[in-house]
């Protein structure tokens, strides 16, 4: 069994059984259910903002350990200080130790748009999303059918949240191209074989309508791969590992030497 199927596997148990610990009608009575949320999408098309949706990532199945040291808190802070327009926050407890708490934490430091990074099978997972203070949630075209897609898609849209649909196959993006989604993400990374390939993305990319926000994920380690992906129309920059790995004491001051390069 791939990884991808392993996680969906692992998610439907462990939804069932969370919806079963919390109804849906008492995660719509939380706090954050009722905010406005940011839109990643228009803070992408401003130049207020650096296009960069940095992630919070403790670790992956294809790199184990990424950072066990740093608090979502102190992550959140350096990215809010770098101006970047979103920050990815990976809810999975079990693949990527990361937590719904992370995303309340993400939330009281970052004021742009906040995406919640999961594995999406079922709607209750969106109203999860909603009342944990998200902005933008992630459909991943490879996990559901079309009809599942467009469903989830309008389900978010109707509580005022983005929908991310996450692309690496030409089926894939044969379905993307039918739900109206605000942003198409294009994982450098197969997801079943964590090959990173951006060659590949750049094919894909080349059959998106001129006016779709795109976003390049996965496997970005360096600012001459931003400008040049800028150039080829990707409007968006999903970054993990590369900003997560470093010490403690060294994190602002990579992330600072990162900005320094790319090309605005
Ligand atoms: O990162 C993984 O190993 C992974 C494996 C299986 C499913 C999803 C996975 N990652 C989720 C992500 O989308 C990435 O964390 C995100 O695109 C950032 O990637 P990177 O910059 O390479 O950390």
């Amino acid at each position: 069994m791939d990884i991808l199927t392993k996680i969906v596997h692992h998610k439907r148990a462990e939804i069932e059984a969370k919806a079963q610990l919390i109804s849906l009608s008492d995660l719509k009575k939380l706090k954050l259910y009722k905010r406005d949320p940011v839109s990643l999408s228009q803070l992408l098309k401003t130049n207020e903002y650096l296009p960069i949706i940095a992630e919070f990532k403790r670790r992956s199945p294809s790199k184990s350990l990424i950072n066990q040291s740093m608090s979502v808190n102190d992550v959140a802070n350096a990215y809010q200080n770098s101006k970047f327009a979103g920050m990815s926050v990976l809810t999975d407890q079990h693949f990527f130790g990361g937590s719904l708490e992370d995303l309340l934490q993400a939330r009281t430091a970052f004021n742009q748009a906040i995406l919640r990074k999961d594995f999406t099978v079922t709607s209750y997972q969106i109203h999860e999303a909603k009342a944990f203070g998200a902005d933008v949630i992630l459909l991943i075209a490879a996990v559901l059918d079309l009809k599942h897609l467009k469903e989830f898609t309008q389900i978010a849209q109707d509580l005022g949240l983005e929908v991310l649909v996450e692309v690496h196959s030409q089926d894939d993006l044969d379905k993307a191209l039918q739900v109206n989604a605000e942003l198409i993400g294009i994982n450098n990374r197969n997801l079943k074989t964590f090959e990173v390939d951006l060659e590949h993305s750049l094919k894909l990319a080349a059959q998106l309508p001129k006016h779709q926000i795109r976003i390049s994920e996965s496997g970005i380690s360096k600012p001459e791969t931003i400008n040049s992906l800028k150039t080829k129309g990707f409007n968006g920059f999903l970054i993990g590992e590369q900003f997560m790995k470093a010490q403690p004491q060294d994190f602002e001051p990579q992330l600072n030497q990162f900005i320094k390069e790319i090309k605005l």
